[in-house]
């Protein structure tokens, strides 16, 4: 009689909310899984209570999720290494897992942003760390930690070169409530993934301005126009844009008070300053930094984004929330699309 294959071990790197909850994920799914962080009473506390008090406290963890702060011992005999930390923490968590990866176990990542300074994707990070012939996937799509942790149905996508990656990935995360979809286009997903976070900024700014419904809608089908014609000028393909990696997370984002980057907005939209805001919503709120690197790839290529630019100029106090909004409204009225849907 044949049993059930053994299923892959998993660490997870970063027990933040999403590390956590992708690591809750996998563990319910019956992958022995390991996650590794650096805050020692926080690691304490998922190992023995089965609960993250910092990021994740309404929720509990499954018994079989081990915490440990020994990345070595967190990657040892791991056949699947999914990264969740920070995108400005991406490049040191690769250059510390490199030495102890066991030699068949690809890396993923749920990391949404580019490496802050010198704008890279992530997947050119984890190439030049890691070397050729590591298996890389990108882990992204509208996806709440707190719902997934909570076992609320989601569906999400994961892109690789490596389609057997993809895969392999995909079927460690996919679940009863959990779909998990493949593709094969890490730069569109990367970039709808940080380019959202963005736009969701920008949907918060208008909504703590009271602007309205229609404002909100304006600027996510604009929002989704800058996406498009960044990816186009990139190389990513438009059906992930179109997904799950673009349109999906950007309503989301857009949309849903979860999310801390339209938090973020909301704060500034109601006249709060940046500091305030961002100590208030206290984790990490990738816009700040992905801001900037949106718009140094835009420069790259010679696109104008509007609403990205005025994100921009809003999250580094250059202009108010109500300049901005009057920059957008004095732009010069044009069609749709003058030179077709992504130009
Ligand atoms: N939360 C969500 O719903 C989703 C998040 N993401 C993405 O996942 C990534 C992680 O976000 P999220 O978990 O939400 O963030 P949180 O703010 O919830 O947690 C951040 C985690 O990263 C850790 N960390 C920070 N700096 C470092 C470092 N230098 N080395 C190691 N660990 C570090 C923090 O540790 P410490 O507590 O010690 O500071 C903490 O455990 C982001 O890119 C985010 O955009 C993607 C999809 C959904
Ligand atoms: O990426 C996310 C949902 O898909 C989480 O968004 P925030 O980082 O804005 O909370």
């Amino acid at each position: 009689m044949q049993g059930t294959p053994p299923q892959p071990r998993v660490a997870v790197l970063g027990a933040g909310s999403w590390g956590t909850a992708l690591a809750a994920l996998t563990a319910r799914h019956g992958c022995p899984t390991t996650l590794w962080g650096r805050d020692a009473e926080c690691v304490a506390a998922i190992d023995s209570e089965h609960r993250n008090p910092r990021y994740l406290p309404d929720l509990e963890l499954p018994e079989s999720l081990r915490a440990t702060t020994d990345l070595p011992g967190a990657l040892r005999d791991a056949e699947l290494v999914l990264v969740v930390v920070p995108s400005h923490a991406f490049a040191e968590t690769l250059r510390a897992l490199a030495p102890h990866r066991p030699a068949a176990a690809g890396v993923a990542w749920a990391t949404k942003g580019f490496e802050p300074g010198s704008g890279r994707f992530l997947h050119e990070v984890a190439g030049e760390v890691l070397g050729d012939g590591v298996p890389l996937a990108v882990v992204t799509g509208p996806s709440f930690a707190k719902e997934v942790a909570a076992g609320l149905p989601t569906a999400l996508t994961v892109h690789s070169d490596t389609p057997a990656f993809a895969q392999s990935v995909a079927d460690v995360l996919h679940g009863p409530a959990f779909r998990a979809y493949t593709g094969d286009d890490m730069l569109g997903a990367e970039l709808g993934g940080a380019m959202k976070n963005v736009l969701a900024v920008a949907t918060g700014v208008a909504d703590g301005m009271e602007l309205g419904l229609n404002a909100r809608a304006g600027l996510i089908t604009r929002g989704l126009n800058e996406m498009l014609r960044l990816n186009q000028a990139i190389g990513g393909k438009a059906e992930t844009l179109m997904g799950l990696a673009g349109l999906g997370d950007l309503v989301l984002t857009c949309t849903g008070d979860l999310s801390r980057n339209r938090r973020l907005g909301l704060a500034l939209g109601r006249g709060q300053s940046i500091e305030e805001a961002v100590r208030a919503i206290g984790q990490v709120v990738e816009s700040v930094q992905t801001a900037d690197e949106v718009m140094r790839q835009a420069q790259r290529h010679g696109i104008e984004l509007p609403i990205s630019s005025a994100v921009q100029a809003v999250l580094h106090g250059d202009i108010t929330p109500a300049d901005g909004l009057r920059q957008l409204l004095a732009r010069e009225q044009k069609p749709e699309y003058p030179h077709g849907l992504f130009q």
